[in-house]
């Protein structure tokens, strides 16, 4: 048997929480953007919003992290209707990993077909510079290697099956998109693709751990999205993920520099308004049918 803590929340509770969200709008998005640290003005592009504080849906947690606003905001981007998270959570939050990513499984009971995942990260490759946007091409599950994956306990097809492929986790044209669209608009010297490695946080890694990570294939270190994207492709939503490198993680023993959440958010101000463009412009080239334009 499981655990009570690993039960999560069932079908019927991801259910009831859908239904009260879309009795109070009537917007019926089919893309879901989740705002990363100091990114939460994703959510302010959106027009005719209708804005739910998390502390008042049923079964959400609460963000407790500076830099994560609480709210979940319906809306409008060019007339195409979204849900955006302004506010994640993470599993230093001390919630079960399980609350963490039960978002996911709302957006898709909303009718969300595609999840567009942005976070703040600090950057492990050489050739990053704090400001690079990167397209998240695969990722490194660390907590997943102890057994922390939101998708332990038991498994209820209706939401999936019980052992989802993980190869195809970030949608390939999606990526592509992105980065066609990033070179449309004149980021190509900003803009990356790589490896993403979730740790659990809140503590920034130690000199070893990221020259450990690098050594792995890593190019960005966080304590997000990972989760997310394994619950939501485990539902059958397509993914796209972006992360900012606000930092350089630290591999050197004689550097002074270090890391900490204030010089995140502040960093993440520098290029918010480019990736919410970058963002904007992907879902406006996601047609309704899920083709590409
Ligand atoms: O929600 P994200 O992944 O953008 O937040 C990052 C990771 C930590 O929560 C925090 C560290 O500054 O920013
Ligand atoms: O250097 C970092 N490490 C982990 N998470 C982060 N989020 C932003 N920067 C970092």
């Amino acid at each position: 048997m499981f655990p009570e803590t690993n039960k999560g929340f069932s079908y019927e509770d991801c259910k009831a929480t859908s239904d009260w969200l879309l009795a109070q709008t009537d917007i019926r998005p089919n893309v879901g953007i989740v705002c990363g640290s100091g990114l939460g003005g994703l959510a302010d592009m959106l027009k005719d919003q209708v804005v739910f504080n998390y502390k008042d849906i049923p079964n959400f947690p609460q963000s407790t992290v500076h830099g994560h606003a609480g709210r979940l905001v319906f809306g409008t981007l060019k007339g195409r209707p979204c849900v955006c998270m302004q506010g994640r959570f993470h599993l230093y939050e001390g919630y079960p990993i399980q609350k963490i990513t039960l978002p996911m499984r709302i957006f898709k009971m909303l009718g969300v077909e595609t999840v567009i995942l942005t976070n703040a990260a600090g950057g492990l490759n050489q050739d990053f510079k704090v400001g690079d946007i990167m397209v998240i091409k695969d990722h490194i599950n660390m907590p997943g290697f102890a057994g922390n994956n939101p998708l332990v306990g038991p498994n209820d097809e209706r939401f999936g099956v019980r052992f989802p492929c993980m190869s195809d986790a970030y949608d390939r044209e999606l990526q592509q998109l992105a980065v066609d669209i990033g070179q449309e608009l004149g980021y190509g010297d900003f803009l990356k693709e790589g490896v993403y490695c979730v740790l659990g946080g809140p503590s920034f890694e130690t000199i070893a751990e990221c020259r450990i990570l690098h050594k792995l294939g890593a190019d960005a270190v966080g304590m997000s999205t990972v989760h997310e994207v394994i619950v939501a492709r485990h539902c059958g939503m397509r993914v796209v993920a972006l992360s900012l490198i606000t930092n350089l993680v630290v591999m050197d023993y004689d550097s002074q520099e270090k890391a900490n959440h204030e010089d995140v958010l502040q960093a993440s101000k520098l290029r918010a308004g480019q990736l919410e463009r970058l963002v904007s412009t992907v879902v406006t080239r996601i047609e309704p049918n899920n083709n590409y334009i």
